[in-house]
């Protein structure tokens, strides 16, 4: 039998927060706590990739019937295991399974493995109004957005829009920015921004055969 890969670590703050913040309300805005140069050097691979032409179009719609729908999602992608690795990408990988174990931790959501592309929105594109947790996919249990631009200024747009019962929540892109939600139950999308929009979007994932999730 396969264990988990578990490793000891003491929990920050941080992190405990986050997890506070998902029990109480499905959703939290934090900190990543990953090094200005990690964060840098994030962001420039996003925009190389960009530059490089080696972003695709993100499709929209089940699987069978995938299209590509700028009005409704402008975004470009690459998923990350697609990309030459680098220390950065390892940091942001390490950071975000020291997140998925606190997660299980405290919450036991059971989150297995975590997914992750980078994403360029060019100005003026945006994501409109969805769940993160596809109808035919019930897998993806916890959304990520790590944002990725170190010169964003107010008025630039672009902000994650958080569409909650007591009224939408605007979560601006600066670079370091975590945004972490529920896949399945928060409604959110992306506002057209003025210029070039760069992140890393992530899901941690259940197994499928998990026998205490049925
Ligand atoms: O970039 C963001 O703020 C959110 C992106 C998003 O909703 C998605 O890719 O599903
Ligand atoms: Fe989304």
């Amino acid at each position: 039998m396969k264990m988990m890969p578990e490793f000891p670590f003491a929990v920050p703050d941080r992190l405990l927060s986050i997890a506070d913040l998902l029990a109480e309300q499905g959703w939290a805005v934090a900190e990543s706590g990953l090094a200005p140069e990690v964060l840098d050097q994030l962001e420039r691979n996003c925009r190389a990739l960009w530059q490089d032409e080696a972003l695709r179009p993100a499709a929209v719609g089940r699987a069978g019937e995938r299209q590509v729908v700028p009005e409704i999602r402008g975004d470009h992608i690459r998923w990350l295991d697609d990309c030459p690795p680098c220390a950065a990408q390892d940091a942001y990988v390490e950071a975000m399974a020291r997140l998925r174990l606190t997660l299980n931790r405290t919450l036991l959501l059971g989150l297995d493995n975590y997914e992750t592309h980078y994403a360029l929105y060019p100005p003026g594109a945006g994501y409109s109004r969805h769940l993160d947790r596809f109808k035919d996919n019930p897998l993806r249990t916890v959304s990520v957005v790590l944002y990725l631009n170190s010169q964003w200024q107010p008025g630039d747009g672009g902000e994650l829009r958080l569409h909650l019962p007591e009224g939408p929540v605007d979560v601006a892109p600066r670079a370091g920015t975590l945004a972490v939600f529920m896949s399945d139950s928060i409604l959110h999308e992306v506002l057209p921004a003025r210029r070039h929009r760069a992140s890393l979007v992530g899901w941690f994932r259940r197994r499928p055969d998990n026998p205490l999730l049925r």
